[in-house]
């Protein structure tokens, strides 16, 4: 799905990414974690095809990556919704923008928030919404133009630790369902443990990868309950302790 080789990319002097080689198979998910400021979000930024590296490439599905592929979503921080429009309005924008036949779209947008759980609040504006709502909007929103790859950014670093959890359960269920591959930047160990089924922590401050674990216990929804998530969860916070010395 995924090949990043030999990737650098700078902000003027500074080099914000360097030597990333990365691979992830289709129909899968990486959660990239690591301190502020390592890098994340430069990371899903080039491979989202929003900034454009100096050095090395990033192919996804064997094909270089452009701006605005059409089968990427991305999900950022701040949601991105637009106040003056409804919910079910805020849902349909991407339909909308590719000139989705009405019918199509209506249903298509139904179907996607009734998934999610927002049919009490599709008449509302995203004032009116929780943080969490919010959330499911844009993630609604996302899914409804049929995304292979969905992109986070830190997606549910606001939220309470329970409408965290839910979320988290809600993307997983999407993934297990549709297949669709995830790329998730995170501060949150258990979050990248939970919905990695490959983890790439960053060095603290070199703009390299410290490590790449592969989680094979990804997938399963009780897998919170298991003393083998407290484990894996160990095991990525000693590696981040480590930080550089772990190369
Ligand atoms: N537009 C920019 N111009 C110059 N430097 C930048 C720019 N954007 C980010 N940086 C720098 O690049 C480095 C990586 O930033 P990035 O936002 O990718 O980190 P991050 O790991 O996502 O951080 P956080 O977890 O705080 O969101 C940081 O040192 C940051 O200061």
């Amino acid at each position: 799905m995924i090949d990043i080789e030999n990737l650098e990319v700078r902000y003027g002097d500074f080099t914000a990414l360097k030597d990333i080689n990365l691979h992830i198979p289709p129909h899968s998910t990486c959660a990239i974690i690591g301190p502020s400021g390592c890098g994340k979000s430069t990371l899903l930024y080039a491979v989202a095809g929003i900034l454009k590296p100096v050095q090395g490439r990033v192919f996804i599905q064997g094909e270089p990556v452009k701006k605005n592929r059409r089968e990427t979503s991305l999900i950022l921080q701040n949601y991105g919704l637009l106040p003056w429009k409804t919910l079910w309005d805020n849902v349909a924008l991407g339909l909308k923008i590719r000139k989705e036949d009405k019918e199509i779209l209506s249903k298509k947008v139904e179907d996607i928030i009734s998934k999610l759980g927002l049919e009490k609040h599709k008449h509302n504006y995203p004032s009116q919404l929780s943080g969490g709502q919010q959330q499911r909007v844009a993630i609604a929103r996302a899914l409804t133009v049929g995304p292979d790859l969905l992109l986070l950014d830190e997606p549910f670093s606001s939220l309470d630790a329970i409408s965290r959890e839910i979320l988290q359960n809600i993307l997983l269920q999407i993934h297990l369902e549709e297949k669709m591959s995830l790329l998730l930047v995170t501060h949150n160990i258990e979050e990248a443990v939970y919905l990695g089924q490959k983890i790439v922590i960053m060095e603290p401050s070199s703009g390299r990868i410290a490590h790449i674990l592969e989680n094979p216990h990804f997938g399963d929804k009780d897998f919170r309950e298991k003393l083998d998530f407290y484990k894996t969860c160990m095991e990525v916070r000693k590696l981040m302790e480590k930080g550089g010395d772990i190369r």
